[in-house]
């Protein structure tokens, strides 16, 4: 495997050098932005220096994309200015798209064409550094070769259509698309692993080290503040707008960070247990069940919801836990029992949750309108206060009237949410569902998942996050469309989720 050299480019003046005595790449100075009536950036000062990863946190809405969008020369910022290797490239004197060529992004909800292979839509956003002459084969080999240096054994091919992709593939396939500029000056990771795996977080950080050794510059956001402490020289915290703080990562600790961002510390692993643990031996009465399911990856899977439990479904991704929610979502073989009303909070928001040209407040309340309506008849007053107590409760920036796409990527998450639980249903699907969720909220939304199962609902929840499986009160373990364990309440620990996710065949724990 070949590591490309990362050319940087020469500075086009001998730029002052940061305190640390690296060469600033990128810095902006009292940058403001305004949408509409919401101001997102209020004066920001930020400065990205050669060979460092900083970090950047805050709370959802805080501004974080938006800056990183006018860091990147996507967009034009209100006021200040943005310099790049000591020149302005965007401010009052307008934007110089060129500038920001060695400056490269990695969206978060990936900017890939669905329709288009891999190959193509590489061509497509990295044409300026592609031969023109047998393009595809070009693009194809280029995307192969970085693919295979950053994330071995992703499983990807040229020719594949995007929207064949699993989320996990979508994500390597948009930060490789980032990552292919030369020179590469500034690749810039916005939530980059909230949809990856272990092993690609860990391959993807690796080359991270080996690109800022070569004197890029890597600016990171993300809600996991531990891993960027871990990967980050420096930390910047946005506020509101605002950058409230700038420290060395070393001797930083999360709770210090939370603090900084304005959020609560909560204790890490508060649960708070049902009444009875595990309900099905209590005798509560069996909403949801699977009987020895065998069907597309699932191998021989039975598992029980009890009314009013909060039953997770664990290990690494694409073991299953999907197809056992879409059974549940729509059980269509008498092997699998799901009554009474059914609410679904996708994985994919983009694919299959946001509705673009409607509002907030219409994204949150289609799916309660049919419970509410009367004689046939819909109650907007009744409707609107629905809508006005989830965007409270949840703290949905933008409020209802704001069109959902006009809302960062934590509060339409948190949208999708607060459609299942306002739609009354007695049984709700959760695939991943606080993805790009800030912790503050996080911590909101357990609370919330816990006194909505204590009213007697059920909640089947897909996590990536083993430590948030503490806040159920059962749990089965999958591996290759198999339970291999099934926990309850002080045996879910991290610990022995993990353990489960590896374990040999035989070993088994817990499941009969
Ligand atoms: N195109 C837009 N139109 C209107 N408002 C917008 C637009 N883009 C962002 N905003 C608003 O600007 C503010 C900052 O949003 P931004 O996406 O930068 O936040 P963020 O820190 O990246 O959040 P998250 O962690 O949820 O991704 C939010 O209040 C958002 O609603």
């Amino acid at each position: 495997m070949r590591l490309d050299k990362v050319r940087v480019a020469p500075p086009a003046a001998p730029p002052v050098r940061g305190e640390d005595g690296r060469r600033p790449i990128v810095a902006a100075r009292g940058v403001t932005k305004t949408y509409g009536r919401t101001r997102a950036l209020a004066g920001v000062d930020l400065e990205v220096r050669s060979g460092e990863v900083l970090g950047l946190v805050g709370h959802n809405g805080a501004g974080k994309s938006t800056l990183m969008r006018i860091v990147a020369g996507l967009e034009d910022c209100d006021g200040g200015t943005v310099t790049v290797h000591g020149q302005e490239a965007s401010g009052p004197g307008g934007r110089r798209p060129g500038a920001f060529r060695a400056i490269r992004m990695a969206y978060q909800e990936t900017s890939l064409c669905p329709e288009l292979t891999v190959a193509e839509n590489i061509w497509v956003s990295s044409r300026h550094c592609l031969p023109r002459a047998r393009w595809r084969r070009a693009a194809a080999e280029r995307v192969r070769r970085r693919l295979d240096e950053i994330f071995p054994g992703h499983g990807v091919a040229p020719g594949d259509r995007v929207e064949n992709l699993s989320l996990a593939q979508r994500q390597m396939v948009e930060i490789v698309r980032a990552s292919l500029a030369d020179p590469l000056d500034l690749l810039i990771l916005d939530e980059p692993t909230e949809s990856l795996g272990p092993d690609a977080a860990r391959s993807l950080y690796a080359y991270v080290r080996r690109i800022t050794a070569q004197g890029a510059a890597v600016l990171l956001i993300s809600h996991r503040i531990r891993e960027v402490l871990s990967v980050a020289d420096r930390v910047v915290v946005l506020r509101d707008g605002a950058v409230v703080a700038e420290r060395p990562a070393a001797g930083l600790g999360e709770n210090d960070v939370l603090t900084l961002m304005g959020a609560e510390v909560a204790a890490p692993a508060e649960r708070t247990p049902a009444p009875a643990a595990a309900g099905a031996a209590s005798g509560r009465p069996i909403v949801a069940e699977l009987r020895r399911v065998t069907a597309p990856g699932l191998r021989d899977v039975s598992l029980r919801v009890a009314e009013g439990e909060v039953v997770g479904l664990a290990g690494l991704a694409g073991q299953g836990q999907q197809e056992v929610l879409e059974r549940l979502w729509r059980p269509v073989r008498r092997d699998t029992v799901a009554r009474g009303a059914r609410a679904y909070v996708p994985g994919d928001r983009q694919r299959s949750g946001v509705l673009p040209l409607w509002s907030v407040g219409e994204n949150l309340i289609v799916s309660a309108m049919r419970r509410m309506a009367r004689l046939g008849l819909c109650r907007p007053a009744e409707e609107r206060a629905v809508v006005r107590s989830w965007v409270d409760r949840l703290a949905i920036r933008g409020g209802a009237d704001a069109m959902i796409t006009e809302l960062s990527g934590g509060n339409q998450q948190k949208v999708l949410v607060a459609r299942a639980f306002a739609s009354g249903a007695d049984l709700i699907l959760l695939d991943d569902p606080f993805r790009g969720v800030d912790v503050h909220t996080k911590t909101d939304l357990y609370r919330l998942i816990r006194q909505e199962a204590a009213q007697g609902r059920s909640i089947v929840w897909y996590s990536s996050e083993n430590a948030e499986m503490a806040h159920c009160d059962r749990v089965y373990v999958f591996r290759a469309g198999r339970v291999v364990a099934e926990l309850t309440g002080d045996e879910i620990t991290e610990e022995r989720i993990i353990a489960a996710s590896f374990a040999e065949d035989e070993g088994v724990d817990g499941h009969e």
